[in-house]
C-alpha cells in the first residue's frame, strides 16, 4: 500500500472525527487488545467493531500495563500467552488495513516502542497503515525524540489528560497533540464503574478546549448508552472510547455486535 504522508493521515482521523460530528454525534472508539481472544479470533472480533466505529484503538498486550484495569490486563495477559508480540500486533494492522477506511490507532505504553527501538517502531507502523498513536505514558515534554520520529512517520499523536492535570499540565499535553486529545473520566485504571458520575470530566473537556481545535475524546467506564450519552451530551466529548466493557462481553461469550449498537445509541448529541 502507498505510504501516506503526515496530513492525509492526520486529516483522515480529524475527517472521522467530522463525519460523526456531521451525523450529530460522537465518534464512537472501540479499544481492543491485539490478538485477543487469540491470534486466530481477533481478526473476526477487530471486524466486528470495526463495522460501527468511527476509529478503533488497538492495543499492544503488554506485560506491565499500569493503567490497565483487571479486565484489559487479563485481555493482554492472555492475548501475549497466545503468542501476540508488537510486532505481531503491527501485522495485525497490515491484515485490516486494506479492509477498512476507519482511522487506526495503537494504543502502548512507551516500553514495547523502545523494545523494538523508536525507530524501527515508527517506520513498520507507518509501514502496514497505522493512522495514530495514543502513548498513555510518555509525559510528552519529557520524550522529544518519540514525537520526532512520529511525526517524520506521519504518525499523529495522542496523550493523556486526567482530572488531577493541573491546567499547566492539560496546556502542555493538549499542545503537544497531534490526533486528538485523550480525557480519561477517573483517575485510576481503564474499565467500568458503579453509576454514571460524571465528575470534573466537562471541566477537564472545556479547559482542554481553551488550548487546543483538535477534537476530544474521553474514555474510562463507558460501558451501555447511558454511560456514553453521560459522555456525548453530558461533558460534550467528540469522541467516546470504550475498552474494558468489550472485552468483558468476549468474556461472557457474548457477541459485540449488540452492545457496539448499544453504545452508538448513546453516541448522539
Ligand atoms: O476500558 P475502558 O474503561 O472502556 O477505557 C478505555 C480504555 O480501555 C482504552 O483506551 C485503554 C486501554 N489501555 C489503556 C491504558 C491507559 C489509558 C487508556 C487505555
Amino acid at each position: 500500500m502507498t505510504t501516506l504522508d503526515a496530513p492525509t493521515r492526520t486529516q483522515r482521523i480529524h475527517a472521522a472525527f467530522q463525519r460523526a460530528a456531521d451525523q450529530g454525534r460522537a465518534a464512537f472508539i472501540p479499544f481492543m487488545t491485539a490478538g485477543y481472544p487469540d491470534q486466530d479470533r481477533f481478526p473476526a472480533v477487530a471486524a466486528e467493531l470495526l463495522a460501527r466505529a468511527d476509529l478503533m484503538e488497538i492495543g499492544i498486550p503488554f506485560s506491565d500495563p499500569l493503567g490497565d484495569g483487571p479486565t484489559i490486563q487479563r485481555a493482554g495477559e492472555q492475548a501475549i500467552r497466545a503468542g501476540t508480540s508488537t510486532r505481531r500486533t503491527l501485522e495485525f494492522v497490515r491484515q485490516l488495513r486494506p479492509t477498512t477506511d476507519v482511522p487506526l490507532l495503537i494504543m502502548t505504553y512507551i516500553n514495547p516502542v523502545y523494545a523494538v527501538g523508536p525507530e524501527e517502531f515508527m517506520r513498520l507502523a507507518a509501514e502496514v497503515g497505522v493512522d495514530g498513536l495514543i502513548l498513555p505514558d510518555l509525559p510528552p515534554d519529557q520524550d522529544d525524540e518519540i514525537r520526532e520520529l512520529a511525526t517524520r512517520h506521519g504518525l499523529a499523536l495522542t496523550f493523556l489528560i486526567a482530572p488531577t492535570s493541573t491546567p499547566a499540565r492539560v496546556k502542555l499535553v493538549t499542545e503537544a497533540c497531534t490526533g486528538f486529545v485523550y480525557a480519561v473520566s477517573v483517575t485510576g485504571v481503564t474499565g467500568a464503574r458503579e453509576g454514571n458520575a460524571l465528575g470534573e470530566v466537562p471541566a477537564l473537556v472545556q479547559l482542554a478546549r481553551q488550548h487546543t481545535q483538535l477534537p476530544v475524546a474521553v474514555g474510562f467506564g463507558v460501558k451501555d448508552a447511558a454511560t456514553a450519552r453521560a459522555v456525548a451530551q453530558g461533558a460534550g466529548a467528540d469522541g467516546v472510547v470504550v475498552g474494558s466493557a468489550f472485552i468483558a462481553a468476549l468474556e461472557h461469550g457474548q457477541p459485540l455486535g449488540p452492545l457496539a449498537d448499544e453504545i452508538l445509541s448513546g453516541c448522539g448529541k
